[in-house]
């Protein structure tokens, strides 16, 4: 088992966004989580990245209770085994697409031009061939977005949490990240979650839910 969560609340002052939420993820799986705008996906994505933690319920990370974890401890569990992408796809403006991806990879140590190497090998499956040196503000949202998942998928981490990441792009490109999703998860034994607004088409998740008034309920 990868992740779990275990009758998770999140509640902001008189607001109570997620309630009693169970969810369970084990290797090679994909689970995506529908939702409209506001239900509380990205509450949900980044208590599952360890980014937040939940006012009520337990977080179990590859097998250790993590809900008492302080800042520092989940700050390290998230570098090493988890891949987070952000609803904006941020990359950081100064640096060219291939510097993005293999910020993760130089920030744990591997040397540049291997890390170099690296991002543009995912870059490249990712349809992002012969953009590598070019900035995030000369390239499309959906390239962005690209290259975003690219960026949490370099260092290899047994979970990525992926917040809308598909918004962008169009039906080929999405696909494209889809099975370069599902073939990551199977052959590093890792577990993806994602995100989505999209509510009449489901994604070929291993598991689908809906999140509305702050419950999962699955739909495929
Ligand atoms: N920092 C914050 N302070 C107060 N309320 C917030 C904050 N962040 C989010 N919210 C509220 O919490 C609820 C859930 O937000 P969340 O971002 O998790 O939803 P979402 O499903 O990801 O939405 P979207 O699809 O529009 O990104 C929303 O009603 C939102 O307005």
């Amino acid at each position: 088992m990868i992740l779990e969560l275990r009758g998770v609340w999140f509640e902001r002052g008189a607001d109570t966004i997620l309630r009693e939420v169970d969810l369970s993820l084990e290797r090679g799986e994909i689970l995506v989580v529908h939702g409209r705008s506001g239900v509380g996906k990205t509450t949900l994505a980044m208590i599952a990245a360890l980014l937040l933690a939940p006012t009520r319920g337990r977080t179990v990370f590859m097998g250790s209770d993590v809900t008492g974890a302080g800042d520092q401890e989940r700050s390290k569990l998230r570098l090493k085994h988890i891949g987070y992408v952000d609803q904006y796809s941020r990359l950081l403006p100064s640096l060219t697409l291939v510097d993005n991806v293999a910020l993760p990879l130089r920030l744990m140590g591997v040397g540049r031009e291997e890390a170099r190497r690296e991002a543009s090998m995912l870059l490249e499956r990712l349809g992002l061939k012969g953009l590598e040196e070019r900035y995030p503000g000369e390239v499309s949202g959906g390239q962005r977005q690209r290259a975003a998942i690219a960026r949490a998928l370099v260092k290899k981490p047994r979970l990525v949490v992926a917040d809308e990441p598909l918004s962008s792009l169009d039906d080929e490109a999405r696909e494209t990240v889809l099975s370069l999703l599902r073939d990551y998860v199977r052959e590093r034994g890792a577990a993806a979650l994602i995100t989505t607004t999209e509510l009449g088409v489901l994604y070929g998740g291993d598991r689908e839910y809906m999140l509305s008034e702050g419950r999962l309920r699955r739909i495929a």
